[in-house]
């Protein structure tokens, strides 16, 4: 499959107050054209430094990020952002914080607001396009951050935890639809998370690292199957305990054989 993401040798340091830190050291990955990929391993082992490489926010002190075969040397419209936190501007209705890009951009035309409107009915909410961001749960509030994050059309889209903060419900009701809505679209995806079992039935493959430094340890397929099922349906799957097992042992292992520095050790 033609690779769209690609990290080529990459390392990262950060130079501070603190001298350098090497977060991230000799990374090669390649990622297909709509697949959905996760970066899992322990706090501190590099997941949001490789997510701010491919978004252009930093980069590589060595080695090269690439995006559709170019060189990623600042941010691009190619790539998409969803965080944690939703980052709604609470004086601004629902409709106009999902066309914020499109505004940004110089793009809110009657055309444009049609599409966001299209999106927000797929997402469910076309009964709240003209509420305020207080009035909705966390689950809609991340609902239409998907909204503004597809109304520019990226290629690509970073996932920073984006279901952490939400009740188990909705969590996995919202892992089904993000995952139903990028690929319907054929769009790639990278996912960053602490939940190994919302990886594994997420993705198409799980990347596991390991910290000081930052290196990929395993990349897991995911069987077939589970790849083409929905989230719900993958955790169901009879190869889902297996996968979680071995990226859950290969975790283990990393920081069997890489921790020496005392760190609070958490996934
Ligand atoms: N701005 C920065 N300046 C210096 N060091 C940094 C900076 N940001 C991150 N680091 C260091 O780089 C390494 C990787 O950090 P990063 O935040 O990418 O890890 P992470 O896997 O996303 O962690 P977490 O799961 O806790 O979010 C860590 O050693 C961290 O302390």
């Amino acid at each position: 499959m033609e690779p769209l993401l690609e990290l080529v040798g990459v390392s990262h340091v950060y130079v501070g107050d603190q001298g350098a830190n090497l977060a991230v050291e000799g990374l090669d990955l390649s990622v297909g054209r709509g697949q959905f990929v996760s970066l899992v391993g322990p706090s501190g082992c590099g997941k949001t430094t490789v997510l701010s490489l491919l978004a252009g926010l930093l980069l590589p002190s060595k080695g090269e990020v690439r995006i559709g075969g170019e060189s990623i040397r600042k941010p691009s419209a190619k790539v998409g952002y969803m965080l944690q936190q939703d980052y709604l501007f609470p004086w601004r209705s629902i409709l106009d914080n999902a066309a914020i890009g499109l505004e940004l951009g110089g793009r809110k035309t009657a055309e444009g607001i049609a599409f966001v409107r299209s999106l927000l009915h797929e997402l469910g909410l076309d009964a709240a396009e003209n509420r305020m961001p207080f009035e909705l749960s966390g689950g809609m509030r991340q609902r239409v951050a998907l909204a503004r994050t597809l109304a520019t059309e990226p290629d690509v889209l970073l996932l920073d935890e984006p279901f952490s903060s939400l009740d188990m419900q909705i969590k996995l009701q919202l892992e089904d639809l993000v995952w139903q809505t990028l690929r319907s679209r054929g769009k790639t995806a990278v996912l960053v998370t602490h939940d190994l079992a919302e990886a594994a039935a997420m993705s198409d493959s799980v990347i596991v690292l390991a910290r000081n430094p930052g290196r990929i340890l395993t990349r897991f397929d995911m069987p077939e199957a589970m790849r083409a099922a929905l989230p719900t349906e993958a955790r169901r799957h009879p190869s889902f305990q297996h996968m979680y097992d071995q990226i859950w042992e290969t975790l283990e292992s990393g920081r069997e054989k890489g921790e020496e520095t005392g760190d609070e050790d958490e996934v």
